[in-house]
């Protein structure tokens, strides 16, 4: 037996090296915690381990083998369920700072915003029925007043016509009862908008294909909320449901694809102009700060600005139109334009050296100009790649200078990028999960958030498109993140919420006004976590019984082991001994 001082020796040295290696942690770099902050982490993890051995260890009809960090999609359902998420539900969550506006409501608040507008139209290449409707996308769009329709046949009739435009009430009133009524008709709308789990899991469960049916979510979506007047009452909406989720800060990127996706004006034909855009921007944002000052809660929204973006399928030269585009547009709302961006799946189209010409340019583009500097913001590494083109569009995107990175899911290859991301302190947006959804990991449990928080790279927690994964707000991001780890608590979230203030392009004042703000609503929060959870445990440590409460599947394990008891018994033996390790039997 060793010596109680070899113990205590290797339990000091132990603590060290668990310290250096964590010492570029948020967390660990914060320092002595205060009371407050201490007890909250530490409820929260104990709800955290409570929950993993409760609410996850069950099984679900069509959720077989529930984990927490599990596929978005399909743990969606039990996530909602948890005491973490409605805790998390209320943190302060500082600023988001990567979300491609076209994806940030809600498809059935943006639908219902649709069936306001009569100019709003819908067609099916052919007449819908029982076989086809999971094959044949809507097309919408507003038509000018001179094309509109009464719209007689139903799209589900026989007798539909391929391709005629039908009002949008019209078409969900009619739709067919055999496929579901007007109900079926959200259905089928909804489905061309959203990504599903057998979509995600199964039928295009590769980087390549998800990102066919992601692309058509654009595509579609676009008819509807590219047309004026919905955009604007899509942009009230993404802002208010943030503000509701405890963002105080957007700067979503708008793609500007003039030819392909333009913004059409309330008269169903004119194309408006991007500074339309901007200024509707402006207002509805001006709108929502001047109401909530009235209703005393200006420091919850401290404001928004846009990441100019375009998508890189263009040609440099069409490139340079909108580099200028994004000037001139800076000139005229020089709070408003936070950077510049190149979109879309990265391991399909350009990459960044296939426009060097014209981004080099950029810089003195803008100093003829004379107005103050535009920032690249790059997308970067959104990939499994290792040397592809997605994976070297990192070192260009650093090289190019820019502020942060969109996504670098392949950064954790470049030591020598991780080590100038730190130096520099250029963040990453790391979007998780968007990055489980569009394939790039099985679960959060092979995300390389956790190393380059190791790193002391800056992070923010970014949900880049809710409305197509599900993930409205930040909640269930933060969720996913604090939900697979045992080393990221919330005092980790709390730093990270923190930093995604420090590194978005708020000026110096509203940074400093919205840390204040950010720290007043964190004590706040702090307090209301230790005691929702202090109560839950409470609550979850009286009830929980082995013999109701939990139960393994026994007929599972059966089905596993057969006739071998001893190794069902063992296997039984085993799910207790955890669960003694997890403190929840007393
Ligand atoms: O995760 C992403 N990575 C790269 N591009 C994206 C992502 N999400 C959306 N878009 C791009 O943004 C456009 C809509 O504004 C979409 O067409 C898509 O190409």
């Amino acid at each position: 037996m060793s010596s109680p001082v070899a113990m205590a020796e290797y339990q000091a040295e132990r603590r060290q090296l668990i310290a250096e290696d964590r010492s570029g942690r948020l967390d660990y770099k914060k320092g002595p915690l205060s009371e407050q902050e201490a007890l909250a982490d530490k409820v929260i993890r104990e709800v955290r381990a409570a929950e993993a051995s409760s609410i996850w260890s069950r099984e679900y009809e069509g959720i077989p083998h529930p984990f927490p960090g599990m596929e978005f999609l399909t743990g969606r359902s039990i996530i909602v369920q948890t005491k973490l998420f409605e805790i998390l539900g209320k943190m302060p969550k500082g600023a988001l700072l990567h979300a491609h506006l076209d994806a940030t409501v809600n498809v059935s608040v943006l639908l219902e915003i649709a069936m306001k507008y009569p100019a709003m139209h819908v067609r099916a290449s052919t007449a819908l029925n029982a076989t086809n409707i999971d094959s044949i996308l809507p097309q919408l769009s507003p038509l000018p007043q001179e094309l509109r329709t009464a719209g007689g046949t139903a799209l589900t009739d026989v007798n539909y016509t391929s391709n005629t435009w039908i009002p949008l009430t019209k078409a969900r009133e009619t739709f067919d009862s055999k496929l579901g009524g007007p109900e079926g008709f959200d259905r089928w709308i909804t489905a061309a908008l959203i990504i599903n789990p057998t979509e995600a899991y199964v039928t295009h469960n590769t980087v390549k294909k998800i990102w066919q049916k992601f692309q058509s979510t654009f595509a579609v979506g676009a008819g509807l909320v590219r047309y004026e007047p919905i955009h604007k009452d899509y942009i009230r909406e993404f802002i208010l449901s943030s503000i509701a989720d405890g963002i105080s800060y957007v700067e979503p990127r708008i793609s500007f694809l003039r030819d392909l996706r333009p913004f059409i004006a309330a008269d169903g034909k004119t194309l408006v102009p991007h500074r339309e855009i901007m200024k509707g921007f402006q207002d509805v944002v001006n709108q929502v700060k001047a109401e909530l000052k009235e209703q005393g809660r200006e420091d919850e929204f401290i404001g928004a600005r846009i990441i100019y973006s375009t998508i890189r399928f263009i040609t440099p030269s069409e490139l340079e139109w909108y580099l200028r585009d994004c000037i001139s547009l800076k000139k005229e709302f020089p709070d408003l334009i936070a950077g510049f961006d190149l979109v879309g799946p990265e391991d399909e189209l350009k990459p960044l050296t296939y426009y060097l010409e014209p981004l080099l340019k950029f810089r003195e583009m803008q100093k003829e100009a004379g107005v103050s500097e535009i920032p690249f913001i790059f997308h970067g590494g959104e990939t499994l790649g290792d040397g592809t083109e997605a994976d070297m569009n990192l070192y260009d995107a650093i090289l190019l200078g820019t502020k942060r990175i969109g996504h670098g899911f392949s950064l954790i290859k470049h030591p020598k990028l991780m080590q100038i991301c730190k130096e520099r302190g250029i963040a990453i947006e790391v979007c998780p999960i968007s990055n489980e959804i569009l394939r790039l990991t099985s679960s959060m449990h092979m995300h390389p958030l956790p190393a380059l928080l190791n790193h002391g790279i800056p992070v923010a927690l970014c949900s880049d498109d809710p409305s197509a994964f599900g993930n409205m707000g930040l909640t269930f991001d933060y969720f996913q993140v604090l939900a697979a780890s045992e080393v990221t608590g919330l005092v980790q979230l709390g730093e990270m919420a923190k930093d995604s203030i420090n590194f978005s392009s708020m000026d110096p004042e509203e940074k400093e006004r919205a840390l204040t703000a950010w720290q007043k609503r964190w004590d706040v929060f702090l307090e209301y976590a230790t005691k929702e959870g202090q109560d839950f445990l409470t609550q979850f440590k009286s009830e929980v019984n082995v013999h109701d409460e939990y139960k393994p599947d026994n007929s599972v394990i059966r089905q596993q082991y057969g006739s071998r008891k001893w190794m069902y018994k063992k296997t039984m033996r085993t799910e207790w001994m955890m669960m003694r390790q997890c403190n929840v039997l007393r």
